[in-house]
């Protein structure tokens, strides 16, 4: 898209249900993608040995990445486990920290899995109908705590940009696990303080 060009208004189809569009392709990441994000190792290499499954999917539309424009589409992350860590997108601060985000849950259910470089965090239900608030600061990340694919819209300020250094390299302070059949929020062990 060329620079000095006005954005023209248009319309995008998301299904309710499944998230997915019918006029665009989504970007996938399989386990693969995902090496040293799991806690337990072992069960990851396991699980990759067995195959590649596609742990989430996302519709990102090509705008101008500008202040004044935002950023929307929708995120699908099917369900499954890594050992008992549920599967969950690999999870971004924003490059512009200041920068909030708005999420809407469609279909399923899950987690959002917030923290900021303080150290102060936090998880809000998604099920459909949440619409949760990621204030300015707070990596996010979504986590499928069910057994249908976790649908959520997304819009953000187009400027914001992703920053997933910090969070492969450190991870995060908290991961959310099933224990005994219910759902756990544990303290990661591999947290690099
Ligand atoms: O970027 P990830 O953490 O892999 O998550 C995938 C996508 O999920 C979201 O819904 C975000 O708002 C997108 O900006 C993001 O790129
Ligand atoms: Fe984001």
């Amino acid at each position: 898209m060329e620079e000095n060009k006005a954005t023209l208004p248009f319309v995008i189809d998301f299904n309710l249900l499944s998230g997915h569009s019918s006029s665009r392709t989504t970007t996938k990441r399989h386990l693969s993608k995902m090496k040293g994000m799991y806690a337990d190792d072992l069960a990851f290499e396991q699980k990759l040995s067995e195959g590649d499954p596609l742990l989430y999917e996302f519709y990102e539309l090509v705008l101008p990445e500008k202040p004044g424009e935002l950023l929307f589409g929708t995120s699908i992350v099917n369900p499954g486990k890594v050992g008992n860590e549920y599967y969950m997108t690999k999870g971004h601060f924003h490059t512009i920290l200041e920068t909030a985000e708005v999420y809407y849950c469609l279909s399923g259910e899950g987690i959002l899995l917030m923290e900021n470089p303080e150290g102060d965090w936090d998880t809000q239900e998604m099920k459909p109908g949440s619409a949760v608030y990621v204030p300015p600061r707070y990596a996010h990340r979504s986590i499928n705590t069910g057994n249908v694919p976790l649908v959520m819209f997304f819009v953000f300020r187009a400027d914001a940009g992703h920053d997933y250094g910090t969070i492969e390299t450190k991870g995060y302070r908290k991961l959310v696990v099933e224990q005994d059949g219910q759902v756990a929020i544990i303290d990661n062990p591999k947290f690099a303080w």
